[in-house]
């Protein structure tokens, strides 16, 4: 069977990282874990949630594509996919659009990718609710990164799967149908 990385995209807050727990917890899909050289929000740790960087140690690694959200660097190397390969047939991955250009354009028919879109006021609660610094929050949201994951971008148009995450259940039925079709699980 042909190795996949399930590519999850979407805007910030849209439930990326929701979607790779339920893979990981459902199906045993394990997540890579990306870096970042943004502070760790409550409860997260490092190894688990991401390889958390300073700067200089940020700069020291070789990544497969590495982007600036809102002030942060993130990146994520081909070691790291290649490793959990080794042991399963599929892996998720949360990234902006950008990344998930990058993955599309690596990995073709290999990497599927599912956007996910949510309606900005809704988001804006979730993120809200989710309990992010407020200052923070608020750069975020206004960054143009957040605005341009809003909408799938052309480079992926009629090449990624969307899911409108309003109701988690419908969403992880979507998730479900998508994993058939791809013959993952
Ligand atoms: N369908 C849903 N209905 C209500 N709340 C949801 C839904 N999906 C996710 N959430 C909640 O929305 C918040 C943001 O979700 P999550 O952290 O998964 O988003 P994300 O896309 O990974 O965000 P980021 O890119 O900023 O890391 C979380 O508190 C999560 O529990
Ligand atoms: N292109 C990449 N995007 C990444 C990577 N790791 C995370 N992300 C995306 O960054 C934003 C912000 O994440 P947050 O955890 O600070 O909310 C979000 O869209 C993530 O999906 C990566 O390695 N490459």
């Amino acid at each position: 069977m042909d190795k996949k990385i399930i590519v999850i995209t979407g805007a910030s807050g849209t439930g990326k990282t929701t979607i790779s727990k339920y893979l990981q917890d459902t199906y045993h899909i394990p997540s890579v874990i990306t870096h970042t050289t943004r502070l760790p929000r409550v409860g997260e740790k490092d190894g688990i949630d991401y390889h958390f960087e300073t700067k200089d140690s940020f700069l020291k690694n070789h990544y497969l594509e590495r982007v600036e959200f809102s002030g942060n660097w993130y990146g994520s190397s081909e070691e790291s996919l290649n490793k959990t390969w080794e042991k399963y047939d599929a892996a998720s991955i949360v990234v902006d659009t950008k990344g998930a250009i990058s993955y599309k354009e690596k990995y073709g028919n290999q990497a599927v990718v599912i956007f996910l879109e949510v309606d900005l006021d809704t988001v804006t609660k979730r993120l809200a609710g989710r309990g992010d610094d407020i200052n923070r929050l608020k750069a975020r949201i206004n960054s143009d990164e957040f605005h341009r994951d809003l909408n799938i971008p052309s480079e992926l148009r009629g090449k990624c799967y969307k899911i409108t995450n309003n109701n988690i259940e419908i969403t992880k039925e979507s998730v479900n149908k998508i994993l058939n079709i791809e013959k993952i699980k």
